[in-house]
């Protein structure tokens, strides 16, 4: 069995698998470590899991809205079931025929650089092979969930994502600190699921990186369901006297929170601790900068290239794709050499802004900039917003329909810059806007892009109306 492949990528997750999958593509060949399962975070610990476990909680929301539908109790032990059915039982066989079918080399292990173009993979029975690479390494190792150094808090042995979207069993009262897109999703999935007190103590508002009526409008249905959203909060101190038995969690205003468990959603850090980063000039810990094609600024001759989560671009798996499709391709043609700088060889998505929907009741679907990023960035702009409750399709979704949209438009060009939708099942509703965003098709053309009728899509229409069309 050689040891020396074109391409070794380290980290099989959504971005690692579709980088060997490309160059393979390409005509190169390609080796994949991988530590612990092939398919990484988001097929076991993060995007499935969360969203089968929330499907329920978000369906159960609509029925009530509409009359003459009564939604029955939510069979939590059958959607627990259904989650493990979702991850596969946490077992990766199907993930790791896909990559031998690609082919590529799967090697199973730990995986460290060590120098230029050589990784040293270390197996769980000790045993270790060095892989060399003819053309590249791509790191593709994800991130961990980042747990603040608060006091006691280490100590109480927090839920992160990873046993969130795990769980066994509901607590009965959950604590959530955070109030970015995993605090809201999984306080909302666990308070659908039974939890009776869900506390979400979030520094400012939630959502924050998002236009703020979308947080305002998740917040104003959190209080509907009986989540508690305390704001403005800091925690000073942790305290769980008995491994496993109730948590107090302390604050800087007003009195302790009392929980059964305590969830720590307050962002990510990049999983390069420990994987020889310092052997080629790079600091350990640190995200791995890279130019548009995904190769790593950091490092000489050009061989090395990062993709996903580990570059800290978009935190988002179909942007982790994208990225590895892209820097796949670009390492083939690098390869024969051929031109490296078409179109298709470079991440240009990200510069507009990625797509993202949270999964809460409201959804809050995104693309490109925010006002306020629009604006810091100096673009002529301005803001169309309108009430999707107002639009007759969304009005026949049912009763209490709540949701509204905002788009930026760049005055010079005419051209959209970003849209939010907040809004039941606007997720479905985002690509309509990313073509948009993305293809900047001018505002006088999407005009002749007619919504039909009675869609929610009708708010296209009623924006360009509100514009000016
Ligand atoms: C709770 C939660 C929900 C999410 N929901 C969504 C969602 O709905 N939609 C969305 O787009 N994004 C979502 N995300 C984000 C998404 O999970 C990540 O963006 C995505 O997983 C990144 O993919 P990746 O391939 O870069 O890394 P990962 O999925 O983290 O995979 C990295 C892989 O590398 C392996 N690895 C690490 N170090 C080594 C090493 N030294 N040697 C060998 N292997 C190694 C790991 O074991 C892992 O398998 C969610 C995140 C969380 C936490
Ligand atoms: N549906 C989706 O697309 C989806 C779902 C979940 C996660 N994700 C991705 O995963 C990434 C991680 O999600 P996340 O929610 O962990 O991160 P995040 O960056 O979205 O939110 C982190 C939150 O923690 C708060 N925070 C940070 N440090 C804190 C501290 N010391 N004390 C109190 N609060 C603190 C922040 O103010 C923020 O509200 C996101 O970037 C997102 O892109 C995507």
């Amino acid at each position: 069995m050689s040891d020396e492949f074109d391409v070794v990528v380290v980290g099989a997750g959504p971005a690692g698998e579709n980088v060997a999958d490309r160059a393979v593509r390409g005509g190169l060949t390609a080796a994949i470590v991988e530590r612990e399962l092939a398919g990484g975070e988001c097929s076991y610990w993060a995007c499935i899991p969360s969203k089968a476990l929330l499907r329920p909680v978000e369906l159960a929301a609509e029925v009530a809205r509409v009359p003459g539908l009564t939604p029955g109790p939510i069979d939590t032990a059958a959607v627990l079931a259904r989650r493990d059915e979702a991850v596969s039982h946490f077992d990766d066989a199907g993930q790791v025929e896909w990559i031998k079918n690609v082919p590529a080399e799967f090697v199973r292990g730990h995986g460290r650089l060590d120098g230029p173009r050589r990784v040293v993979v270390t197996a769980k029975d000790g045993s270790v092979r060095t892989l060399t690479a003819r053309c590249a390494v791509v790191l593709a190792t994800g991130t961990g969930a980042a747990v603040p150094p608060i006091p006691g808090l280490a100590e109480a042995s927090p839920w992160t994502s990873r046993e969130v979207t795990a769980a066994r069993s509901v607590p009965g009262r959950l604590a959530v600190l955070g109030g970015g897109v995993v605090a809201c999703e999984m306080a909302q999935a666990m308070h659908g699921l039974g939890a009776r007190e869900t506390t979400v103590l979030a520094r400012s508002g939630l959502l924050g990186r998002m236009e703020p009526f979308a947080g305002e409008l998740v917040a104003a249905s959190f209080a509907e369901a009986g989540i508690t959203v305390r704001t403005g909060v800091k925690v000073t101190r942790v305290e769980r006297p008995a491994p496993g038995g109730p948590v107090t969690v302390h604050l800087s205003e007003g009195p302790p929170v009392e929980a059964d468990e305590l969830l720590v959603a307050t962002g990510r850090r990049p999983a390069t601790g420990d994987i020889g980063l310092e052997t080629v000039g790079l600091e350990a810990g640190s995200t791995v900068k890279v130019d548009d094609s995904m190769r790593a600024t950091g490092v000489s001759d050009g061989w090395l290239y990062a993709v996903g989560d580990i570059n800290g671009r978009a935190l988002l798996t179909h942007m982790g794709k994208y990225q590895a499709r892209v820097c796949g391709d670009v390492i083939a043609a690098r390869a024969k050499g051929e031109p490296d700088d078409l179109p298709g060889l470079r991440d240009l998505a990200d510069a507009y802004g990625a797509p993202q929907v949270v999964f809460t009741d409201p959804q809050v679907a995104s693309v490109g900039r925010t006002e306020a990023e629009a604006r810091a960035e100096g673009f002529d702009v301005r803001v169309v917003e309108y009430d999707l409750a107002k639009v007759t399709g969304a009005y026949l979704q049912g009763e209490g329909y709540r949701g509204k949209v905002k788009a930026v438009v760049d005055e010079r060009r005419r051209v959209l810059l970003g849209v939010t939708f907040a809004g039941p099942a606007v997720g479905e509703m985002l690509h309509s806007a990313t073509i948009a965003v993305v293809g900047e098709v001018p505002l006088d053309r999407l005009w002749h892009a007619v919504p039909s009728f009675p869609t929610v899509s009708e708010i296209w229409l009623r924006l360009l109306e509100t514009y000016g069309l």
